[in-house]
């Protein structure tokens, strides 16, 4: 299991103390939300904050593009410190290059697809992927409701990965919090992101260990590390 607090909910006047935060919490991943005003209506931040925290952490930095040009992006993340890179699926035609683009950037590779979008539109790309990032709320904005109706995508991914040749993590993103986690987790997710439940709390030591508690409850022991058994490369950290 992989809890990935996501620095939108972080106090942006002081993001390196946010980064000390996340270092003392004990969660494995840092998510790092990047929207560029196009393919999301809203705007995050660049590369150049990316590429400031880096020194700060040697956590695994899972930087999840919402953004429509992701070709003449992919470079400046991956020079800023990125170690996974998530294009979405809805990029249509580009995605199979652009998936080829961040594993030969050296990155692993992670492919999002919208909850208004068939998950069937992600199969053919499954054998070039680390992690499958199906969104649980609609891209854009922090802070808003879980929506229920992704839990099957979840099941089907699951399903594919336990029954196919194909590897992958499975994270979930958008209104996680210990119930909706626990719902995810029995579905078959493996990495939980969290902004308002994780850096919304005062405590995120606290809250993280919560949230990976909930899950904990929702699955076996046995599985709560590698989905069915299986043993995906368990990247946590800078390799
Ligand atoms: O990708 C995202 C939004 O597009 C964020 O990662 C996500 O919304 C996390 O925030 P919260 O946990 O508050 O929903
Ligand atoms: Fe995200």
């Amino acid at each position: 299991m992989i809890i990935a607090p996501s620095l939108l909910a972080a106090n942006y006047g002081r993001l390196a103390s946010e980064v000390a935060r996340h270092k003392a919490s004990g969660a494995e991943w840092l998510h790092l939300d990047i929207m560029d005003g196009h393919f999301v209506p809203n705007l995050s931040f660049g590369p150049g904050i990316v590429k400031t925290l880096r020194p700060l952490t040697r956590t695994f930095f899972d930087v999840h593009l919402m953004c429509s040009k992701p070709e003449v992006l992919l470079p400046l993340f991956a020079d800023a410190g990125a170690d996974q890179i998530t294009v979405h699926v809805e990029l249509g035609e580009r995605v199979a290059h652009l998936l080829w683009k961040i594993r030969s950037l050296g990155l692993k590779v992670g492919l999002a697809v919208n909850p208004p979008t068939q998950l069937a539109t992600v199969r053919p790309y499954l054998p070039q992927i680390d992690t499958l990032l199906i969104m649980t709320v609609n891209p854009g904005f922090g802070g808003q409701e879980f929506i229920e109706e992704c839990l099957p995508k979840i099941q089907q991914a699951h399903t594919w990965r336990t029954s196919g040749p194909h590897r992958f993590h499975i994270e979930v993103d958008g209104g996680i919090n210990e119930r909706t986690a626990r719902e995810c987790a029995r579905a078959g997710a493996d990495v939980f992101v969290a902004g308002t439940a994780l850096f919304g709390k005062p405590n995120l030591k606290a809250a993280v260990a919560r949230l990976r508690r909930a899950v904990e409850q929702a699955i076996p022991p046995s599985e709560s590390d590698t989905p069915a058994g299986r043993k995906p490369s368990r990247i946590t950290s800078r390799q």
